[in-house]
């Protein structure tokens, strides 16, 4: 069952961005986490935030939630200013933000009623399609404090799902997943999207995470956006390639003259999208080299920030 849409309940707000970030600035004790950040999250889609410990995502997410004060700058969800308008901007938004807190010794659906009764009254069938919608329901009447921490997680998703919200922001919600875990809960993230049109903003230093589930993403690195866009758009600029050589010293020599080409490391490099890797071997084999192997190599998160910020090149922005 799809929600109703924002244009059937707030006519005005259609088509502002589902979020806006505008010129954020803070910085704690003098020390900057976050330098003029500018970002817009359209309405449905599934947005990663990703960046190393550090890199200011808590920070946006705090802000967006109105549990930090920007020294500079606005957030809006809809249209409507956190800063301004906290409750008014935030009465669709549920978050995971940092580990979901939950009373152990009381049941799955006590702590659901406990903080649904904090706001607006929850009819006891909302907070029954919102565990069914997380998969909770035959355990939903047993003590927290015997879920397994994908379940303690899947109920902060049924949590974030209440009253009736149609934004969620998740802050690394995989943490302390084992890989099956983290399976579900990508699936979860997916199905909440597709089936309900939810607006989901995913925070994760796990560069595979925001590939497998996000279709744009921005990175943040020491506070900075460096990278604001398709995430195919990232990946298909420039590919990795690993080389086992017989002489990399002399080999890296030749390779330096290769325009396309940037040398990251001893035995990486890479290549603008459309070079042709033969070309290469055949330098490296003109030139004396035995070359051993030649293989695609997947960027992690390093080698995304070098080839951006090391590039020479401006920061990747989408307008
Ligand atoms: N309440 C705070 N007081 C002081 N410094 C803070 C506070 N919150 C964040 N910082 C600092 O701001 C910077 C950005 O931190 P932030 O938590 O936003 O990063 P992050 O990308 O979410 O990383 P993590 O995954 O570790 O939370 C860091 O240098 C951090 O130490």
């Amino acid at each position: 069952m799809l929600p109703k849409s924002c244009a059937q309940t707030n006519p005005g707000m259609s088509s502002a961005p589902m979020i806006e970030l505008r010129n954020l600035q803070k910085a704690f004790g003098g020390k900057p986490a976050l330098h003029d950040l500018s970002l817009e999250m359209k309405r449905g889609e599934i947005f990663g935030l990703l960046g190393h410990n550090g890199a200011g995502k808590s920070t946006t997410l705090g802000i967006l939630l109105g549990q930090v004060f920007p020294d500079q700058g606005e957030a809006f969800v809809n249209g409507v200013s956190v800063q301004r308008e906290r409750a008014k901007a935030l009465e669709r938004t549920g978050a995971i933000f940092e580990a979901p807190r939950f009373y152990d010794y009381l049941s799955g659906w006590r702590n659901l009623e406990i903080y649904t009764s904090y706001s607006a009254r929850v009819p006891k069938e909302k907070i029954a399609e919102a565990v069914e919608t997380v998969g909770l329901t035959r355990r939903i009447r047993d003590k927290v404090g015997t879920y397994s921490q994908g379940m303690r997680q899947r109920l902060g998703l049924a949590q974030a799902l209440l009253p009736d919200n149609e934004l969620i922001l998740l802050d690394e919600p995989t943490n302390g997943l084992d890989p099956e875990g983290i399976h579900e809960m990508r699936l979860l993230i997916q199905r909440l999207n597709r089936e309900r049109g939810i607006t989901v903003l995913f925070c994760s230093h796990l560069l595979v995470e925001v590939e497998q589930l996000c279709d744009r993403v921005a990175i943040l690195n020491q506070g900075h956006k460096v990278f604001d866009g398709r995430w195919a758009e990232l990946d298909s600029e420039q590919r990795s390639v690993r080389l086992e050589v017989d002489d990399w010293e002399k080999a890296a020599g030749l390779l330096r003259d290769i325009e396309q080409l940037k040398i990251v490391e001893n035995g990486l490099v890479t290549v603008g999208k459309d070079f042709d890797t033969a070309d290469l071997v055949e330098r490296l084999v003109q030139g004396g080299i035995r070359v051993r192997a030649v293989e695609p190599h997947r960027r992690n998160l390093e080698e995304i920030y070098l080839s951006i910020t090391h590039n020479g090149a401006t920061p990747h922005t989408e307008s």
